[in-house]
């Protein structure tokens, strides 16, 4: 008897035609992005009591939050990128050495439209002129880059939209956060940065002048206060329109890493990348003064080419000077946004050096000024972490995802190592006397079969500077399974403190953090009394404003203004 598939082809067939989707089955493509550890998972539910091996510290009173891209539904697009999945937030709650596991997806204005169509409505990687005409005017951020904590509520962000809020305990997704009305920019950084001293958060756009979209040089910085208060906002221009996605902060300043990606609106509109590497562009850094400063004060340092990766620390040293320390890798990470009339090269990639720069800013000098690293750890890693307690201040200790290609690697078990081979855990020291020194390193091999992901920095109480936990994902690329390991965080080499085994697979994510429990509740009782609970958004954003009645005024006919025609899709 013939089986069912075979009577109707239209089940069996490949989901994609000349690289478009066709129809709304759910089925996904066969592409590198949609394999391994980056299977779709799209799961949401609740685990009570992990299964440990080791133990726990007892001293651990507090919730690692983490965040992933988790495509809900088939992308429009075959070729669609990992970076454009839905955001998907994982809550893992420890407590007297138990663990307890949930995981939601961010209810962005986009999730809802495509939950509702029981189908993608959204196309390309923040390029709107790809969309269903249906969607239209609708924020599109999948908000999956970073998961912050502030004020009682977490924020989930993308530097391509506005944030939104979450319930901690629950991972309820209360709504669009526009700081009760403050902060109305249509982009919001996806790294906000936490003085520890103030209590202030210290966050940027770029890309902020109109609608999100217009791929122009607008760059915004804001401060808000302990207690909500936006109490700086400054404009300026950024000389090109790149990428700017991590930053750093000391006591008076905000340093703005600008990346040779750049944006183009004729290559957005013809439904192309939102980035293309500019292989004969500076990195530039952006020194922008956190208090009082006008755009005029905005100063930019040059150096020869660099692709950013994540800020370890940022401080001033007593010259006042302006240390600041990153990755930097020697040519294009994101291998998919290759440079114009250039096909995207893995190979290249993988040939990549990343070492962690010291970079030292003299804010007296003249913007445009010329720069150097002064030091370089010759790390080859991503993902820096520090105790955040010293934030703005100099620190002698940061963690790093290492790659190490010369540990055994198990290819026929595990394939091609989904993200890159991030198969060590290393610790770092700069030299606590000499600045123009490095220190120690301290390593942890995940074994042939494994790589980790971003960790988290576990303070202990009272303690000095690097004392506490390290925690974060291991991904079993035998398995296709996660746990979360957790060490002495100044003694990596010495093994696992405790592993805690999921039962199922995550996806590779991006940012996280640990949050202390005994801040989650007493902000949640500051919530139920005086303050009352977090206000969502009450408004559409102006651009969105200005969407609608330019429409309303050109009878619905066609893009306007601030919005966009379309011209892949309907
Ligand atoms: C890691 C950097 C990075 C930069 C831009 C993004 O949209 C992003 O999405 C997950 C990640
Ligand atoms: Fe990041």
């Amino acid at each position: 008897m013939a089986h069912l598939e075979a009577l109707v082809p239209e089940v069996t067939a490949y989901p994609y035609s000349n690289g478009k989707k066709t129809g709304s089955r759910v089925k996904f493509p066969d592409t590198a992005a949609f394999s391994s550890m980056n299977k779709p998972s799209r799961f949401e539910g609740d685990i009570f009591d992990l299964e440990i091996t080791g133990e726990i510290p007892r001293d651990i009173n507090g919730t690692f939050y983490r965040i992933q891209p988790d495509h809900r539904f088939p992308p429009m697009f075959e070729d669609d990128i990992h970076f454009n999945g839905d955001g998907s937030v994982t809550a893992i709650r420890i407590k007297d050495g138990h663990a307890d596991f949930k995981q939601r997806y961010v209810r962005t204005d986009k999730f809802l439209k495509e939950e509702e169509a029981r189908q993608s409505l959204f196309g390309r990687y923040r390029n709107p002129y790809t969309d269903n005409e249906s969607v239209r005017g609708v924020i599109r951020t999948v908000s999956n880059t970073n998961i912050t904590f502030w004020r009682g509520m977490l924020l989930a962000s993308k530097e391509d939209g506005p944030p939104f809020a979450m319930d901690p305990a629950t991972l309820e997704t209360i709504g669009r956060y526009d700081f009760e009305g403050q902060v109305t920019a249509p982009t919001f950084t996806a790294h906000p940065k936490f003085d520890p001293d103030t209590g202030e958060m210290v966050c940027f756009a770029y890309e902020a002048g109109t609608d999100g979209a217009d791929c122009d040089a607008d760059v915004v910085s804001w401060t808000i206060d302990a207690d909500g208060r936006k109490t700086e906002e400054l404009w300026f221009r950024a000389p090109f329109a790149g990428m700017i996605h991590d930053c750093g902060i000391s006591e008076n300043w905000l340093v703005l890493p600008l990346t040779p990606l750049k944006m183009s609106l004729d290559r957005l509109r013809a439904g192309g990348n939102k980035f293309a590497w500019d292989p004969d562009e500076d990195q530039v850094y952006g020194l922008v003064p956190r208090r009082g400063g006008r755009p005029e004060d905005v100063k930019w340092f040059r150096a020869d080419n660099g692709f950013h990766g994540h800020v370890a620390g940022c401080y001033e040293n007593e010259d006042g000077h302006v240390v600041f320390d990153l990755t930097v890798a020697d040519g294009n990470v994101f291998f998919w946004f290759p440079p114009d009339g250039e096909q995207p090269d893995l190979a290249k990639r993988s040939r990549l050096s990343s070492p962690t720069c010291r970079w030292v800013f003299d804010p007296l000098a003249k913007s445009g000024t010329r720069v150097k690293a002064s030091l370089e750890w010759t790390t080859n890693g991503e993902f820096s972490r520090i105790d955040d307690r010293y934030v703005t201040k100099k620190y002698e200790h940061f963690w790093q995802l290492k790659v190490d290609p010369t540990r055994p690697y198990d290819f026929a078990r595990c394939g091609p190592p989904a993200g890159g081979l991030f198969n060590c855990m290393a610790h770092y020291t700069w030299d606590a006397a000499d600045e123009t020194k490095t220190g120690t390193e301290d390593v942890y091999f995940a074994g042939p079969t494994a790589t980790f992901q971003e960790p988290v920095f576990i303070p202990r109480d009272g303690g000095k500077e690097g004392e506490g936990y390290l925690a974060a994902l291991k991904n079993n690329l035998d398995e296709l399974r996660n746990d979360v390991v957790i060490w002495d965080a100044l003694d990596l080499a010495k093994g696992p403190l405790a592993t805690l085994h999921l039962p199922l697979r995550l996806r590779l994510g991006f940012h996280g953090n640990f949050v202390d429990n005994r801040d989650i509740e007493a902000w949640q009782e500051r919530r139920a009394g005086e303050l009352g609970p977090v206000q969502p958004a009450k408004e559409p954003l102006p651009w969105q404003k200005a969407f609608a009645a330019a429409r309303q005024q050109n009878g619905h006919a066609n893009g306007a203004a601030n919005g966009h025609g379309v011209n892949g899709s309907s």
